[in-house]
């Protein structure tokens, strides 16, 4: 029998405050719920659980409204339910965008009645969320009256799982979660996993790696590659996409899968894959025809091209336009998407330069139905990058954010590390000041536009390895959600719902997250903007783990005389990337942010910061502090031994200790290569070590 698996944020603890059980009891004990498609069905049995564990009784659902009952919900829309016609503005909830909701208190014939409703089925998943979380928080119900909507239309979990190993790159979280031996048979797993995801509003779901062929094994062979995830456009996969799909849509979500470029020849026994080929065109048009009579609500194709090892337009000299819009022309019949990555680099010296310079000549080439997904950074979801100048530069064509919720670089699920206070720095990043003074956050709520959160959870019982990594499961999809959501109100929902209401949990696990990420950034790049520092190895599990900044002398650009990369207008050019304001502001060193300083500078080791400490100094500083805050994130968790439940308490805290552990190697790492390159000893004795 499968693990149990963890509850994550859907514990929906009984309310014991006798109060507010007594009011939920009056609107939630009866409930009438629509019964009209599958989400309804994802919806009751929502309401049965989560009503059931807060109410410590399972609701009364009806198909009619109980006029014996002193108050109860109503879940449907106002065309099939009159209490909910009577009850709301009509037009508004008609209004609403695909997934908005309406969730509101009022009275009805003399009764207590809890509207949820919306405009599609969706909404009424969502609004069903929002409903009990909002219960689980403890928050009051009368003169409850909220109306929300997405902000953007395409809110994804991209997995980077293969398929036929089960494997997951850059995946700490045991195997991959979609098991293609035994589907069509649907894991009881899959339904819990839709309910994690719809119940933080993700409406879409790549389920596999991006890299369709394995380059994740230099050593692949002819047999490896077999195993890619391109082979899931064969039909006897669709048929085991289709079976996944049916459990996914009854929670609102639609899947796409990531396809290889060079599928024609490698699938369809073509001669090539040149996009500019009709044969191609045909071959692509008929197998998206294929794919949507297995899956009508087939999302679309997610595509890493001319990346790392994968196939694309260049091998067949054309260019991404080409490559993304005849996938696109296949889609378009059936209401399909293609997101295309802009992570592409190794023609320039320096890959920060690469994404903006390939595709800003691109903007308005690229079809309708053409999303480019970029990442946040123009290097590689490190713990700390400038914001892509690719956002705001691209007026002319959808794009996608593309963040990592996998701690690739961040500690992979050893380290605690909290993503949302990182993200939303580049949600609220204006992207042109001086001009359209647009955030990025601003950029996606365009039809079209979104996010894609990589790297989901794995089976571990506890689906992301590190119990507070599920915190960036949960910040992803209220981000994407609503980005203007802040950091303290996403992380005091998470903590409640996952820890309980003990001020005191609730108190030191808040502090633990926000203090998590800056420890990061500080032990293992020292917080002056250097990244990009970590082994890359044949060791694949320890890959990106380790410290090994001898690897990267074009990242770190470490010399006798300093340390830092020229991103600027005396170097590459790379801050000239960003409109003039920016532009400016990273070219000088007093005025680039310093925690980007030796991302875009060489600086003298001795250069002398605005507190009058030098640059080398400050990274030794930066390196310990960091290494003093994982241990005070660990002394503060010990403190909730007897608070926190035993198993999740245990499994925390040796994570803190080995944490720890890893701290102090990044900090004697990185500090001792600054030692040595720089011959300048640390003010304070620690370096160089005895
Ligand atoms: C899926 O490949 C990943 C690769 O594992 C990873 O090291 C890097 O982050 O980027 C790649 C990408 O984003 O495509």
């Amino acid at each position: 029998t499968p693990p149990v698996t963890d509850d994550c944020w859907l514990r929906y603890e009984e309310v014991t405050d006798e109060r507010r059980h007594e009011a939920y009891r009056t609107y939630c004990a009866n409930a009438y719920v629509s019964v009209g498609a599958p989400e309804l069905g994802a919806v009751r049995d929502e309401l049965r659980r989560g009503l059931g564990e807060i109410l410590g009784r399972t609701p009364h659902l009806w198909q009619h409204p109980p006029r014996s009952a002193d108050g109860f919900l109503a879940v449907g829309t106002p065309e099939e339910m009159q209490v909910i016609h009577d009850s709301v503005v009509v037009d508004a909830v008609d209004a609403l965008a695909d997934g908005g909701f309406h969730v509101k208190a009022t009275e009805w014939e003399g009764a207590n009645v809890l509207v949820v409703t919306a405009s599609t089925d969706r909404g009424l998943v969502y609004g069903t969320f929002h409903l009990l979380r909002h219960l689980s928080l403890g928050r009051p119900l009368d003169g409850l009256d909220v109306f929300e909507e997405p902000a953007t239309a395409d809110r994804f979990v991209d997995h980077w799982d293969n398929p036929f190993r089960r494997s997951v790159e850059r995946g700490y979280a045991g195997l991959s979660l979609f098991d293609v031996e035994t589907l069509p048979n649907v894991d009881e797993r899959y339904v819990e996993y839709a309910r994690l995801l719809a119940s933080v509003g993700v409406d879409g779901l790549v389920v596999n790696n991006v890299n369709t062929e394995i380059p994740d094994r230099p050593s692949a062979n002819d047999a490896m590659s077999e195993l890619g995830g391109w082979r899931l456009l064969e039909p006897r996969y669709l048929e085991k996409l289709a079976a996944l799909a049916s459990v996914f849509r009854r929670y609102g979500i639609r899947l796409a899968l990531s396809v290889n470029f060079g599928a024609p020849e490698r699938l369809g026994g073509l001669d090539t894959a040149d996009p500019n080929d009709e044969a191609v065109e045909r071959w692509w048009a008929e197998k998206a025809t294929e794919v949507y009579e297995y899956v009508p609500d087939f999302a679309g194709f997610l595509v890493k091209a001319d990346s790392e090892g994968q196939p694309g337009p260049y091998d067949y000299d054309a260019d991404h336009v080409d490559g993304a819009n005849v996938l696109a022309r296949a889609l378009e019949p059936h209401g399909g998407r293609v997101w295309w990555r802009a992570f592409v680099y190794g023609s320039h010296s320096d890959r920060a330069v690469q994404q903006h310079e390939t595709f800003e000549p691109l903007d308005g080439a690229f079809h309708d139905n053409v999303t480019v997904q970029v990442k946040n950074g123009p290097i590689d979801f490190q713990p700390r990058e400038p914001v892509s100048p690719v956002f705001g530069q691209m007026p002319e064509t959808d794009l996608a954010l593309e963040l990592q919720i996998t701690g690739e670089y961040t500690g992979q699920h050893v380290h605690a590390c909290y993503h949302v206070p990182m993200w939303k720095e580049v949600l609220e990043f204006d992207t042109d000041p001086e001009g359209h003074g647009r955030r990025v956050a601003d950029l996606l709520t365009e039809a079209g536009s979104g996010l894609a959160g990589v790297g989901g959870p794995g089976d571990d019982p506890n689906w992301t390895g590190h119990y507070l990594a599920q915190a960036n499961l949960y910040g992803y999809g209220r981000l994407a959600w609503d980005p203007d959501l802040d950091t303290a109100t996403v992380t005091d929902e998470w903590v409640r719902q996952t820890f309980g209401h003990d001020p005191e949990v609730v108190e030191t696990v808040t502090d633990v997250m926000h203090d998590s990420w800056p420890a990061v950034v500080d032990y293992s790049t020292g917080g002056l903007g250097l990244m990009h520092m970590m082994y890359n190895g044949e060791a694949r599990l320890e890959n990106h783990y380790d410290p090994a900044p001898g690897e990267w002398p074009g990242y770190t650009g470490a010399t006798a005389d300093g340390i830092g990369r020229d991103r600027n207008a005396r170097g590459n050019g790379y801050a000239q990337q960003y409109p003039e304001a920016l532009a400016e502001r990273y070219d000088d060193p007093e005025t680039c942010p310093e925690e980007l300083l030796l991302f875009f500078h060489h600086l003298p080791w001795d250069h002398t910061l605005d507190d009058g400490r030098t640059v080398v100094q400050t990274l030794y500083d930066n390196c310990f502090a960091g290494v003093a805050a994982a241990r005070d994130l660990r002394d503060r968790w010990d403190s909730l031994d007897g608070r926190v439940d035993e198993q999740r308490f245990r499994h925390v805290a040796e994570r803190f200790d080995e944490q720890v552990v890893q701290a102090e190697r990044w900090c004697r790492t990185l500090t001792a290569f600054f030692y040595e390159h720089s011959g300048v000893p640390d003010e304070h004795g620690r370096v160089p070590a005895d």
